[in-house]
């Protein structure tokens, strides 16, 4: 498990590409036949991903985390960006499609990640720090609460499904969901926001292999970018906007965790006040 400390605002203008890409930017969370993880102590969550090929795999423990189980004092939520395949969590399994989405409560011992077929899944875990147990459940891909962004003449116009939140999949602090660019719109989360309760991670997916995202990051009037491939993570600090523009469409996993659920509490900045 690779961790990653927390960095400070103040440290970004020192910061070459190199460092910001090792410090903001995972790349190599998917790698046949294993399972791999990043534990970041900005509102220490853990990035994880599963790639069964050859067979099953099941989520191990990491010595990071001092705890017999995973879950033991965490929760998390897991979106197959992958083909077809299966999550079983305490014997019980359940079938994850392409973008379908699994939040698993505090507690669960034993997970095992498969692949239906011959086009392997891919679960991308995101998870954090849980105070009380939340029903294991399933969310299918496109269901939830849907909300329609952006407008094609500006080239943002996506759909956003939002799966574990207050008013859907209850957690404790994880609020996750989907969002999918429509065809010929590139841009999201334009105009940028921070929320300085809450950190976040991106996970770009469905994006063509040659293509790239160009993310922002940084504080509002201090910007840097990323740039980004397919099935990569961002993380994104409570005080750093989370903003992208691809080279082709593309959708992405975001989800959030810190002090409040509230997906609306962000400070929305104007683009003519990003530096
Ligand atoms: O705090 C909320 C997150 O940044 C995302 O949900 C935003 C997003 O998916 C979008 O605008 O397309
Ligand atoms: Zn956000």
């Amino acid at each position: 498990m690779h961790v990653l400390y927390s960095t400070s605002p103040d440290q970004i203008p020192a910061l070459t590409s190199d460092d910001l890409r090792r410090r903001f930017l995972v790349e190599d969370l998917f790698a046949d036949d294993q399972v791999r993880a990043v534990y970041s102590h900005g509102d220490r969550v853990v990035l994880a991903g599963a790639a069964p090929v050859n067979g099953p795999l099941s989520l191990p423990t990491f010595p990071e985390l001092r705890a017999d189980h995973f879950f033991e004092r965490r929760e998390g939520g897991i979106i197959n960006v992958g083909g077809p395949g299966s999550v079983t969590v305490d014997g019980e399994s359940y079938a994850l499609a392409h973008g379908s989405c699994l939040y698993v409560g505090r507690g669960a011992q034993d997970l095992e990640f498969a692949s239906d077929g011959t086009d392997p899944a891919r679960y991308y875990i995101f998870s954090a720090p849980a105070h009380t147990t939340f029903p294991t459940t399933l969310v299918e891909a496109g269901a939830g609460t849907v909300r329609e962004l952006g407008d094609q003449s500006t080239s943002n116009r996506r759909t956003l499904n939002q799966y574990i939140h207050e008013n859907g999949v209850r957690s404790c602090q994880i609020v996750m969901g989907v969002t999918t660019l429509h065809s010929g719109s590139m841009w999201n989360t334009m105009p940028a926001h921070t929320h300085d309760r809450r950190m976040e991670a991106y996970l770009y997916f469905d994006l063509p292999e040659e293509a790239r995202v160009v993310h922002l990051m940084g504080e509002p009037t201090e910007t840097r970018h990323l740039i980004v491939g397919n099935q990569q993570a961002v993380i994104s600090p409570s005080w750093s906007i989370h903003s992208g523009v691809g080279s082709a469409s593309y959708s992405f996993v975001w989800a959030m965790a810190g002090e409040n659920q509230s997906f609306d509490d962000m400070d929305h900045v104007a683009i003519t006040e990003l530096r």
